[in-house]
């Protein structure tokens, strides 16, 4: 594909994922009558059958990504084209990565706040960017995650990930939620353990990642 084409593509990847969103929330808050539900659910069943063309296999990089240090158009925290990722917007800053992103009601636990799944989600996510900046794209073996105070859904969070200690491949990193207003406000506090994997499990975990170098 010619980086035209490619930058295309994840523009419309993007527009379906925003308007997907959109769709989520709406569908999350609507108390519209039963027979609409209904009959929408036919819409959707009918819009499903006009994604004709390849349907990428289980393992299979989708063509819009860069991986493993790159973009992930689908990622249920960073994705533009995931009606799920809220989506998290990343930074990169001297001391780690930072993340922005404004949860809805779709992510709702309890009433008015934040699922704890999605602060883990989130932290995991953006962990994960931290230990790839140090060279080292890894995976999460454990992750603690203290909640202090309940996320607010349409509130603007700020994410802090910052990587600790590296031993070989085993990395440790923080984590922390706050509101974007005041980000000394913490509201949950994670620590990670990540392994990055040598090259042979690498190749075999992640077949359709070509050319991969450790
Ligand atoms: C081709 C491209 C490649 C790119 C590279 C990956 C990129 C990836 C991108 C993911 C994008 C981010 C997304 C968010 C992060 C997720 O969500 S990751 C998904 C959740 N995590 C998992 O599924 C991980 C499951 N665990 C595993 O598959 C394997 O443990 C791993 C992580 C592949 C490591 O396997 P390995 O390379 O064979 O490591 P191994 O030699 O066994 O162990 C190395 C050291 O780590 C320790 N260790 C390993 N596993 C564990 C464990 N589970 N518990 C405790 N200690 C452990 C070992 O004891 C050993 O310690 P030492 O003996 O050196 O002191």
């Amino acid at each position: 594909m010619s980086s035209e084409d490619l930058e295309l593509r994840r523009e419309a990847v993007a527009g379906l994922g925003r308007e997907l969103r959109a769709l989520m929330e709406t569908v999350a808050r609507t108390e519209t009558p039963t027979e609409v539900l209904q009959e929408l659910a036919g819409e959707v069943k009918r819009l499903e059958a006009r994604f004709t063309g390849h349907r990428r296999e289980r393992s299979e990089i989708p063509s819009v990504d860069v991986f493993p240090f790159g973009l992930r158009m689908y990622s249920p925290a960073t994705g533009h084209g995931s009606a799920f990722a809220p989506p998290l917007e990343i930074e990169e800053r001297e001391d780690g990565y930072i993340g922005r992103c404004v949860l809805g009601v779709a992510h709702e636990g309890p009433p008015g706040y934040a699922h704890g799944g999605m602060s883990a989600l989130l932290l995991d996510e953006l962990m994960g960017w931290a230990c790839a900046a140090k060279g080292l794209p890894a995976m999460t073996i454990a992750l603690d995650v203290r909640y202090q105070r309940p996320v607010p859904v349409e509130l603007p969070l700020l994410l802090r990930a910052e990587v600790t200690g590296i031993e070989g491949r085993k990395i440790t990193v923080d984590g922390t939620v706050a509101p974007e207003s005041d980000p000394d406000a913490v509201l949950v506090a994670a620590q990670g353990r990540f392994v990055a994997p040598d090259l042979e499990r690498a190749r075999s975990l992640f077949p359709g990642a070509k050319n991969y170098q450790a």
